[in-house]
């Protein structure tokens, strides 16, 4: 997008904001995503991360899908009080279908807000002019309750606001048991058929509503846990998941105490590829490098990128004498493992391994193991230079 572009995106954004008529030729969805009330979500710049843009698209389905059930069950009713010649039943429902649809436009230009708001007024009025009408008997009352587990499951308004607006539904639903008279009109004998009715219309969705945000929040979960803890280029952890890790092992005490190794490795004259080929190849490589090392090491290591071109790995339950062979032989192998195109010069690195003391610190034990790290540097690079 070229600058003035740009700015034209944020002044229409921004007029828009107020009033949330989003429409652009540009990118409809993840701009309309900008408005929608949720304040969390909302940026005073024009881009929406996936993340976010995801959330907010699934928000749209689970109102999407109350709109559908709305609009389907409401639809139903129409036909069905056609049918029992109650003109002013079905009239209620024509306008509570009409109230749907209009929630559907909402959901689209993102205005998940007003969306929720009408159906929150929609089913409010129609469960006490209904239950006024036919009695508690046939069932509308219960409506009220999947629109409240909305309410507080769609972040559209604060929790102290959907908290308050789902507690008047929740009253309403009270007052009307507690004070609706049962009546006895034409209809009384349909009342078990629309009970049943409404009691499935009212559960479906407030089960389908459970089930959507609770995959919703176990994937949001899982991926936030994982740009939390995983490097974006070599898929190993990060910094933070291997330091967190190694303070873990480190801080261990009494019967859990075992011994255990880490090593830092360091890729040999990597400027030299970066200067040569390019960085996009030095990134390349050290893919190659971390997909190597980390498949040379167990399953219960932790193998973690700690920045640039180093990596620190961390050998639970070992003791150094045991593993030395293993990360020599690693050592060795690589160059039979890692190539790259039109680029003849043995790829290899230098590694410091040490065994953590007891009683010390994750600090201590990173310092000794990048000195021994330096020496392996020093010493002439590709190979192995441990502590004892
Ligand atoms: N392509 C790429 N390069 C990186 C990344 N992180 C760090 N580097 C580069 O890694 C190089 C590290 O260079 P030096 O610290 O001089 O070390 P070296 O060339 O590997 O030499 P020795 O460690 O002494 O063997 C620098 O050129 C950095 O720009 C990265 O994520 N991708």
């Amino acid at each position: 997008m070229n600058q003035s572009r740009f700015y034209f995106v944020i002044i229409k954004v921004q007029l828009i904001d107020e009033k949330a008529l989003l429409y652009t030729q540009l990118n409809k969805s993840r701009i309309a995503a900008l408005v929608v009330n949720t304040s969390k979500f909302k940026h005073q710049h024009s881009f929406t991360s996936n993340h976010i843009f995801n959330s907010l698209q699934q928000t749209s389905k689970i109102l999407n899908t109350a709109s559908s059930i709305g609009c389907v069950a409401h639809f139903i009713f129409i036909l069905l009080f056609i049918y029992l010649d109650h003109p002013l039943l079905a009239w209620i429902n024509i306008l509570s279908v009409s109230a749907w649809l209009l929630t559907f436009w909402f959901n689209r230009i993102g205005r998940h807000d007003i969306s929720i708001l009408i159906m929150s007024i929609e089913v409010l009025s129609h469960a006490v002019l209904a239950t006024s009408l036919l009695g508690v008997e046939a069932g509308f009352q219960y409506y009220l309750w999947p629109m409240a587990l909305l309410l507080m499951a769609i972040p559209c308004f604060s929790v102290a606001w959907s908290t308050v607006i789902a507690l008047i539904h929740i009253t309403a639903f009270t007052l009307l048991n507690v004070f609706s008279q049962d009546k006895a009109d034409s209809l009384t004998s349909y009342y078990p058929l629309f009970f049943i009715f409404n009691v499935m219309g009212a559960s479906l969705p407030f089960i389908i509503t459970a089930a959507i945000s609770r995959s919703a929040y176990d994937k949001q979960y899982f991926l936030m846990a994982e740009l939390a803890e995983k490097d974006e280029l070599t898929q190993l952890f990060n910094r933070r998941f291997g330091l967190e890790a190694l303070n873990y092992y480190a801080n261990q005490k009494g019967e859990d105490k075992a011994p255990f190794c880490i090593s830092l490795v360091d890729v040999d004259h990597f400027k030299r590829v970066n200067d040569q080929l390019g960085h996009s190849k030095g990134d390349e490589i050290l893919v190659k490098i971390s997909s190597y090392l980390s498949k040379s090491m167990r399953e219960t290591d932790i193998s973690s990128r700690w920045g640039g071109e180093e990596f620190l790995f961390i050998f639970p339950n070992v003791e150094l004498a045991k593993i030395q062979q293993r990360i020599e032989t690693i050592c060795k192998e690589m160059p039979n493992h890692v190539f790259l195109e039109n680029w003849d010069k043995t790829i290899s690195c230098s590694f410091g391994l040490i065994q953590v003391e007891e009683n010390e610190t994750a600090e201590d034990a990173l310092k000794r193991v990048d000195d021994s790290l330096y020496q392996a540097k020093k010493n002439g690079r590709y190979q192995v230079v441990s502590d004892h």
